[in-house]
């Protein structure tokens, strides 16, 4: 039983369980409780470290957990099942440890930075979620031949442009895996480059969902890919070609 001395529970569970009401997420209260206790650890170490420009406790509530479990509201096998599952380029967490909280897959939340990541542990294991979610340092193009081809479901928040993370994500992926991309905005050129990227890679485009955060917080897209064939490349390239030298041809 989580145990932290979580006093944001107190002052926000109500808020954050009508802001989730609202947006159709049903949440225990044990839920809620390690949800804010995430938030209350967040803005305790981002003192000493720079994980998050979100300081404010109510921006945190919509920008960082509301906007983190939107990925429940498009993929409803996330939930429903009991997978494998990682977050790459997680930061502080996100979206990959309120993603860990509402399901029950077990979670590896990556980041190249090895500070970063020192930090999300010590949050898993203060939250009490070491049996569940573990972190670690890892660049996504050095994946290790233990991950490749193991995880059921792969999140990216704020990380690349669509066709990287479409190159990053391939060799994480199990055949069947779905990719989930989520992002503030995306324009024709960067669905343009995704969906050629998409087809080298060997995946499916399986939808594109639109939100809008409550109080003007912004729009949110959503994109799902499945993993239905082999990559017509052999992945992962060396560290860095899948930015500097994407396939995608890039225009004048
Ligand atoms: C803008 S932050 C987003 C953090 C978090 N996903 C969020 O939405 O709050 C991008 C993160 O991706 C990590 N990152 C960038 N490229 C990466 C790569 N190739 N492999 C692993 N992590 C990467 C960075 O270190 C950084 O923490």
């Amino acid at each position: 039983m989580f145990e932290l001395e979580n006093s944001l529970y107190n002052s926000k569970e109500n808020v954050l369980n009508e802001l989730l009401h609202n947006y159709g997420i049903d949440s225990t209260e044990l839920q809620r409780k390690q949800l804010l206790g995430h938030i209350e650890l967040l803005i305790e170490i981002n003192e000493r470290l720079n994980l998050t420009r979100i300081t404010s406790i109510d921006d945190a509530l919509i920008l960082h957990i509301l906007d983190s479990l939107l990925p429940l509201k498009v993929c409803d096998e996330f939930i429903s099942c009991n997978r494998n599952y990682i977050d790459i380029g997680t930061g502080g967490g996100f979206p990959g440890l309120p993603l860990a909280i509402m399901s029950n897959n077990k979670t590896l939340l990556v980041d190249s930075i090895g500070k970063k990541v020192n930090a999300v542990q010590s949050m898993i294991n203060e939250i009490g979620l070491e049996e569940k979610v573990k972190a670690e340092k890892l660049r996504a193009e050095e994946i290790p031949n233990t991950y490749k081809q193991k995880f059921d479901f792969v999140t990216f928040r704020a990380v690349a442009k669509t066709n990287i993370l479409l190159e990053y994500a391939e060799p994480f992926l199990a055949f069947q895996g779905t990719l989930i991309v989520m992002k503030a905005n995306v324009d024709e050129i960067e669905l343009q480059d995704a969906s050629q990227a998409a087809k080298i890679f060997g995946y499916e485009n399986v939808s594109r969902e639109t939100f809008e955060l409550p109080n003007d917080f912004g729009h949110r897209e959503i994109l799902l890919y499945k993993k239905v064939t082999k990559s017509k490349i052999k992945l992962p390239r060396k560290p860095g070609m899948a930015k500097t030298n994407p396939f995608v041809a890039r225009r004048a």
